[in-house]
């Protein structure tokens, strides 16, 4: 039986971006929440995802452009002790305390232990130090648990101890030899921190043929490229099929499907994630525990009676990114203030659109990759009726005074009934912030005579809109 200090209007579990934000939509709002956390209060994303392994990368692509300008000169190679010392600091070292802090002075409680569903607005915690606090909710109940990395069942490489996301992002000593599985996001940054940072032999395995299989090809294109040229030894069409490591700590060494074999120091898997959903208590609420946990545009679980239980961020399968899981949270907590309160609960702000639009996102490599909303073949399988125009960044005087040797490429997606842009895709060096232009054209779905009158300054990357639109014939 939860006592009267165990009763909240919400209890959120998980604290990652998408749980702490919710937590505070909802108490702006004139609720209490409490916050579960097993781990620590920031999540993957704070600790081993995107603050570390942008930590790591940003270093690298800062020599890449000082390679690339005349007159400039690296004092020899990255040192990559000063590097980790700085990525600790980027992740507090591990200590979450600081969040901790955060989540207290929003005011919301922080629950410290692991988190279950006890039946409806029911969930447990069991605590670090044993025993389990039961916790109530008048209103809402929000998983936002994210995700675990998936291990493929290739066998023997389980018992490899592989390294994840986890290991890669945390690294305290560089592998000589690397082997890096899979060709996502994951793959290819940290394969081209640690490449940079020391790793001299790097192999990447890769099963399709190409990389980011959800950009743009010509991106993904450029991207195989520039990892060639530093030295990474890229093969497509490679898909293990066992691994092995006879002594701990040793070499270990992938078979592939292509009948080639692979010997390393370490192994990261970087093969995707799987919702982190297994023994939380779904199926006492009648759902099934496995799968992404199902929402509707206002962020509430599908198939559950009374309406009172809402996913975010990684665990319901939307859009794998920290700022989308960020967006569904406002969303959501807005959501559950507005049906607690009696208040209109269907005002355009309060349903999630931008996932469907096509999420935006950066890839921060050398070069950058950023996309929003639809690739042309998306579009085309989405029954638009497409035109898709393309430019070589290299021929924008803003992009070629950044570096000599500047090379990158745009392409727009335009749907031609309503002469609104579907997506946009920047590769290059230092393109990552044109992207919001692009989410601001796409989301608002601007007219392209009406964004012809958005003059870019001269001579900035940016002038790579005015030659989109003159491309496409304006
Ligand atoms: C290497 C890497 C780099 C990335 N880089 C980027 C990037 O640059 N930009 C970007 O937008 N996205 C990036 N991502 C994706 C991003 O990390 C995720 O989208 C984001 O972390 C999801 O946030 P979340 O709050 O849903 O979940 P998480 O950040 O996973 O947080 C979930 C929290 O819930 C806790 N939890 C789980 N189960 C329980 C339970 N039963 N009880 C209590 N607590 C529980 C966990 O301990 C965790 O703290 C990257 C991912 C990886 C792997
Ligand atoms: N900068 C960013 O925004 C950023 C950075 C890193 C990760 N993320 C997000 O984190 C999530 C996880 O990223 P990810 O790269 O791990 O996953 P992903 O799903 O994007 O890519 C997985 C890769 O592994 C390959 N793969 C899957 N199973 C395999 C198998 N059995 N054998 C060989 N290859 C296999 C796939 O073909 C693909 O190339 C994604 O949603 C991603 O968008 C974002």
């Amino acid at each position: 039986m939860a006592d009267a200090g165990d009763v909240f209007d919400v209890i959120v579990i998980g604290a990652g971006p998408a749980g702490e934000t919710v937590a505070a939509r909802v108490v702006r709002g004139g609720l209490t929440a409490a916050v579960v956390e097993e781990r620590l209060a920031g999540g993957e994303c704070s600790y081993y995802a995107c603050i570390p392994s942008k930590a790591l990368l940003r270093p690298v692509g800062l020599a890449a452009e000082v390679r690339r300008m005349p007159g400039l000169e690296l004092r020899g190679a990255i040192d990559t002790a000063a590097v980790l010392a700085r990525r600790d600091e980027a992740v507090s070292h591990l200590d979450d305390g600081g969040q901790v802090s955060w989540i207290e002075s929003v005011p919301a409680v922080f629950v410290r232990g692991r988190g279950r569903l006890a039946g409806p607005l029911r969930v447990d915690v069991t605590r670090p130090e044993g025993g389990v606090r039961a916790l109530r909710a008048r209103h809402a109940v929000v998983i936002a648990t994210g995700g675990d990395p998936l291990i493929p069942a290739i066998p023997g490489l389980r018992e490899a101890r592989p390294w994840t996301n986890r290991e890669a992002t945390s690294v305290r000593r560089v592998p000589k030899r690397l082997i890096v599985i899979g060709g996502g996001p994951v793959a290819c940054e940290m394969a081209q921190a640690l490449h940079a940072l020391g790793a001299e032999e790097t192999t990447m395995l890769v099963r399709g043929d190409c990389l980011l299989g959800r950009v743009e090809p010509f991106a993904g294109e450029l991207l195989a490229d520039s990892l060639r040229r530093s030295g990474i030894d890229l093969r497509f069409g490679c898909t293990p099929v066992r691994a092995e490591r006879p002594v701990p700590g040793g070499p270990v060494t992938v078979h592939a499907g292509d009948g080639s074999v692979v010997e390393a120091d370490e192994i990261l898997v970087a093969t995707g994630r799987v919702p982190a959903v297994a023994g939380i208590g779904l199926e006492t609420v009648g759902l099934e525990g496995r799968g992404p946990i199902t929402v509707d545009a206002s962020m509430r679980a599908i198939g559950v009676p009374g309406g009172w239980l809402y996913a975010v961020g990684d665990v319901n399968g939307r859009n794998r990114l920290t700022h989308m899981g960020k967006y569904q949270a406002r969303v959501c907590g807005d959501v559950i203030v507005a049906r607690a309160t009696g208040t209109p609960d269907d005002l355009p702000g309060l349903r999630d659109i931008a996932d469907d639009l096509g999420a935006p996102q950066v890839i921060f490599t050398d070069p950058e990759i950023c996309a929003v909303g639809r690739t042309e073949s998306q579009a085309r399988a989405d029954g638009f009726r497409v035109r898709a125009v393309e430019y070589d960044m290299g021929a924008v005087a803003g992009a070629y005074l950044q570096a000599d040797g500047y090379t990158g490429r745009a392409k727009a997606v335009v749907d031609e009934d309503r002469r609104v842009l579907l997506g946009v895709t920047f590769a290059g060096p230092g393109v990552a912030d044109l992207l919001h232009a692009a989410t601001i054209a796409v989301t608002a779905e601007i007219p392209l005579d009406r964004l012809w009158h958005a003059v870019p300054a001269f001579p900035t990357v940016s002038e790579i809109w005015l030659r989109l639109l003159e491309e496409y014939g304006l």
